[in-house]
């Protein structure tokens, strides 16, 4: 089969059928909810707080926050529905975990997302706290991840994960690929091509992403939804700690397998990283969104569904996104 990554495909343009580029309808209908494009920042800590979460929703994105305060979880999802807002959280597959699902399942809180998160995710432990969540919480979309072939995708889809997430090792702050020799770095979009063949629910392409038009190119290959770190780390609103050096202002951006996270090392897979800090957030989205618009109108169509058809070809790597 051949290979690529997304600085190697360029999609081929097909007629335009729409007189603006406003036409072009961004949004995407995920679980029970429908969002205005389909991009949902990292659930790393240097790149969502519970803050920025929040404003997320309110402002019509999805939303991922991660597991990593997770005595505040709970409170969390209270002040979001007290708000009349979608709860959306992650969690682990250890054993206080199965605590933390029951204590929701007893506190009556609604949670409309559950993503369970963990480094290797073709695993007999995610497959087991799919289906106690499903059964605990039937109502709850759950997302489960990380993955990188078809037969993962069945094997989670099959224990009753309501969408997958797919993405080992492309990460900008990923070291796995050079610590264990797995993963999909390198040839992450093609990952995406052949894991979107065998889902049959919502699949999300997580890790890699280094310019917008990757988003469409995500599209093309079965991806419902883009998870994006590096891009989105680093803005007014990123809780990444924000440091000065010569003049300029950068801020953290670290993986959740790194030292940084974990406090020690030992099994670390991650690494540290400072971006330099750019304007809002909610700017970088809006751009993105305008940048999906046009990708809309170069398929030919006015709304995502256009994307999926159009035909690309593979070239040598001529893009480095500077
Ligand atoms: N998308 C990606 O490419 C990657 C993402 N990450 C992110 O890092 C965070 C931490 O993940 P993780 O370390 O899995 O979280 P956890 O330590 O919470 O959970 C992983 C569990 O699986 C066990 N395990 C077995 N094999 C592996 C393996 N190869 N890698 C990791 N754990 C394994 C661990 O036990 P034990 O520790 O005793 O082995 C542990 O009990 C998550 O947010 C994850 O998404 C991390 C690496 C890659
Ligand atoms: N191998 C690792 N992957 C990690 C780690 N922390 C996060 N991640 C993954 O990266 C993506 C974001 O990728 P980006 O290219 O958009 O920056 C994130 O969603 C995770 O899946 C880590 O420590 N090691």
């Amino acid at each position: 089969m051949t290979t690529f990554d997304y600085d190697q495909v360029q999609l081929i343009p097909a007629k335009c059928i729409v007189k603006s580029r406003n036409e072009c309808d961004t949004s995407v209908q995920f679980g029970k909810h429908r969002f205005k494009i389909p991009v949902v920042p990292a659930n790393m800590q240097t790149v969502i707080n519970e803050p920025l979460a929040e404003e997320l929703a309110r402002q019509g994105y999805f939303y991922i926050m991660h597991r990593f305060n997770p005595e505040q979880r709970l409170d969390f999802i209270k002040h979001m529905n007290a708000q009349g807002l979608y709860a959306s959280i992650s969690v682990g597959v250890k054993p206080e975990e199965y605590d933390f699902i029951r204590e929701l399942k007893f506190s009556g809180e609604r949670c409309d997302y559950i993503t369970i998160d963990i480094a290797h995710g073709h695993a007999q432990t995610v497959i087991d706290m799919i289906q106690f969540i499903k059964q605990e919480l039937p109502e709850t979309f759950v997302i489960a991840g990380n993955i990188a072939t078809p037969e993962a995708v069945r094997d989670l889809e099959n224990a009753g994960a309501d969408a997958t997430k797919v993405g080992v090792g492309p990460g900008r702050v990923c070291i796995t690929k050079i610590k264990t020799g797995f993963g999909t770095a390198g040839w992450q979009l093609a990952a995406i091509r052949l894991c979107g063949k065998a889902a049959r629910k919502p699949m999300i392409a997580d890790g890699g992403i280094r310019t917008h038009g990757d988003i469409a190119k995500s599209i093309r290959f079965g991806a419902s939804m883009v998870m994006i770190g590096s891009l989105l780390a680093a803005h007014e609103e990123s809780p990444g700690a924000e440091i000065e050096e010569g003049g300029v202002l950068y801020k953290e951006y670290f993986g959740s397998a790194s030292e940084f996270q974990k406090g020690e090392y030992k099994n670390v897979e991650g690494k540290k990283i400072l971006i330099e800090s750019r304007g809002s957030l909610f700017d970088t989205l809006t751009e993105m969104q305008e940048d999906l618009q046009s990708s809309i109108s170069y398929a030919g169509g006015k709304d995502l569904a256009a994307i999926r058809t159009v035909d690309y070809k593979v070239i040598p790597s001529i893009y480095n996104g500077d």
